[in-house]
């Protein structure tokens, strides 16, 4: 009952403040269509991920886990001319779709998508001097997130906005005990993060059309 009302809440949120994008609306029927999961985000989680990096001025974003590229054309969105993204994604078939999303969406030109995974990726970007980034995304494979995390940080800068989704994973995430590998990632990623002197950070529990989950935001200090 609870989930139909949140996503009913959801609904009419979205019908409100999002302006349907026909180019986001293709990529989720698309990525339906090609059988990917459907774990992106939602439209008004989309939004509001476009948002902060708006507010954050971001000319330079970071997205670790792309799917079919649904947060990818949100967040390539929030940025001004000149600006750039760089996705990773470990799954050819889910870049395949998401390359084609992208370019459908306009994007192909301020958008890399570099297939791989993204631990294996990210030390090639730093090689190629990519970063410092404004904003960074973190939304793969959770058992990773520490690992995202402390890569978030190497490629930042003072000011630099994390946000990590998923972090709340239906409210096992209070449990110390879990032995689900997933929420253990998040609980060692939130233990990095409030130890790390160099970043303040919190985490909000949301509710909505894709369950009860949450996301974490962190600010490089320093
Ligand atoms: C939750 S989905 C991303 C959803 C997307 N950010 C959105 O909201 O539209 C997670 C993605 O991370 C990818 N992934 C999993 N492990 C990975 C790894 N080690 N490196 C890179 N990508 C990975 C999965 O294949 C999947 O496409
Ligand atoms: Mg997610």
């Amino acid at each position: 009952m609870a989930e139909a009302e949140w996503t009913a809440v959801d609904r009419y949120i979205t019908d409100t403040l999002v302006h349907p994008d026909p180019a986001l609306d293709a990529a989720l029927r698309a990525s339906e269509e090609a059988g990917l999961p459907a774990i992106s985000v939602s439209a008004n989680q989309g939004k509001l991920l476009q948002l902060m990096a708006r507010m954050q001025g971001a000319r330079n974003i970071l997205e670790i886990g792309t799917l079919g590229g649904y947060s990818t054309i949100w967040l390539a969105r929030a940025l001004p001319r000149g600006g750039r993204l760089i996705t990773l994604e470990s799954e050819p078939k889910h870049a395949e779709v998401a390359r084609a999303n992208i370019a459908h969406a306009g994007l192909a030109g301020i958008v890399d998508l570099s297939l791989g995974r993204a631990l294996d990726t990210l030390p090639v970007l730093e090689e190629e001097g990519a970063g410092p980034f404004d904003f960074v995304f973190i939304d793969a494979d959770k058992p990773s997130n520490p690992d995202y995390f402390a890569w978030a940080l190497r490629l930042s800068r003072p000011g630099t906005v994390i946000v990590v989704d998923n972090v709340v994973r239906a409210g096992a995430v209070a449990d110390p005990d879990s032995s689900d590998i997933s929420v253990r990632g998040v609980r060692e990623l939130n233990a990095l993060m409030a130890a790390e002197p160099r970043v303040t950070a919190t985490a909000i529990q949301t509710v909505g059309s894709k369950g009860y989950d949450g996301f974490a935001v962190a600010l490089v200090t320093e």
